[in-house]
């Protein structure tokens, strides 16, 4: 499963919306993620359920489903706090980039509001674009650093051999880079890599990171008067990015609000009920606030955050594996059981693989349920798909 890391300097809000990604609320319920970490969290990515244009009742496996809307679980990890530097090995540097290495795509979180700086000490009208700029220039120091790591015996030996994009692909392992990725990365340097400057393995660098580790930028705190400058700021900087407003404190007193009876969230139309009868003036202030908030700013930001990491940026659909193409059930009759995250361009077979080797390695055809007509192995699948594999396994 491809796993998001949450970057940022302090006090932006990390832990913050790491929470109001992460903590369990009594509907969505737990699931059998073993925590192997405690930086690691489960949240959701939401999608419509097939049950509703279907007219069927489904019962979830591996998700759950309400009023329509799927809750598929991915993983967050919180990594640990950048300090400036970290590519040296500074402060927290190693494990933050030890966490790092384990995010598929990354959001950097940064502080909208302008009141913390470059350290995360407050302030006042700091701009965020510095924030962005300060985390890319330490990602690419980092990774130059594993890249030029005894560059002049690989450089020569990959000059004498030839073969200069396999063994770069092999001294970045661990950051998931392709060979295929290399040669289109170093396609205008010279043949001779002996030859390359340190500018153009700095670049390399950044072409490498920007390939290996996509990113977001969640401007949080955009509850704060003032907040939309900046944020205007950052998406005319970050032309090329998602660039989502958020409010993690929002989403986390909603939350918090729902596990304690007070409130009913519907996030699906970014709305709330109360349904607590016993609360003060100021809490109901502050919940009157938050129903404006979420009125005026289509929500808290941070399922569309979840929602567009997954889709957009690491290009994920949702398809449903089924074994009765009529009833859309499992074998022991539970309707759409299972949803199933997958790459954009992922085939009938690749499904199957993912469901179990065995079924992959004997597969013979597979149905698109919705359409009850036969697919092929190399078929691709579209987001919304159901799908039966038939297999002789
Ligand atoms: N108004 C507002 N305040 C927020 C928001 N998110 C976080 N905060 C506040 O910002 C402060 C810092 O939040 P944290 O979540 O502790 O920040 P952090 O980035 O995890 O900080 P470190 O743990 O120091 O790395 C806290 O007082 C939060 O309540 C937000 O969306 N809006």
């Amino acid at each position: 499963m491809a796993i998001l890391g949450l970057v940022g300097k302090p006090n932006v809000g990390k832990s913050t919306l790491f929470n109001a990604m992460t903590e369990k609320v009594a509907d969505i319920g737990n699931y059998p993620f073993t925590t192997i970490n405690p930086n690691i969290g489960t949240s959701f990515v939401t999608s419509p359920c097939p049950c509703k244009e279907l007219g069927v009742q489904c019962n979830p496996n591996n998700s759950k489903c309400i009023n329509g809307i799927r809750y598929i679980p991915v993983e967050i990890i919180d990594v640990a706090g950048l300090v400036p530097e970290a590519h040296k090995g500074k402060g927290m540097g190693n494990k933050f980039l030890d966490d790092l290495r384990q995010a598929d795509a990354f959001i950097v979180v940064v502080d909208a509001s302008g009141k913390t700086d470059l350290e995360g000490n407050p302030t006042e009208n700091h701009n965020p674009v510095e924030d962005v700029k300060f985390l890319l220039d330490e990602l690419d120091m980092w990774i130059y650093g594993i890249l030029t790591k005894n560059w002049d015996k690989l450089s020569r030996k990959a000059h004498q051999q030839k073969n200069t994009a396999k063994l770069i692909a092999e001294q970045l392992s661990g950051l998931n880079i392709s060979e295929e990725q290399v040669i289109n990365a170093i396609c205008n340097l010279n043949d001779n890599p002996t030859k390359w400057t340190d500018d153009e393995l700095l670049n390399l660098a950044k072409t490498l990171r920007k390939l290996s580790k996509p990113m977001l930028i969640a401007a949080n705190k955009a509850d704060y008067p003032g907040a939309e400058e900046n944020i205007k700021k950052l998406k005319e900087a970050f032309k090329d990015y998602i660039v989502i407003p958020t409010s993690a404190e929002i989403e986390l007193a909603l939350k918090r609000a729902e596990k304690a009876g007070i409130i009913k969230y519907d996030r699906a139309n970014n709305d709330f009920e109360i349904i607590s009868e016993s609360l003060n003036d100021a809490q109901k202030n502050a919940l009157n606030y938050m129903k404006e908030y979420l009125k005026k700013h289509n929500g808290t930001g941070i399922q569309e955050l979840l929602n567009r990491a997954y889709f957009d940026l690491l290009n994920m659909i949702v398809v449903y594996p089924v074994e009765d193409e009529n009833k859309y059930c499992d074998k022991k009759g539970n309707v759409l059981p299972d949803a199933y995250l997958v790459k954009k361009g992922t085939t009938a077979k690749d499904l199957a693989f993912k469901i179990h080797t065995d079924i992959g390695n004997k597969f013979i055809y597979a149905v698109d349920a919705r359409k009850k007509i036969r697919i092929g192995a190399d078929h691709e699948l579209k987001d919304g798909d159901i799908i039966k594999i038939v297999s002789a396994a």
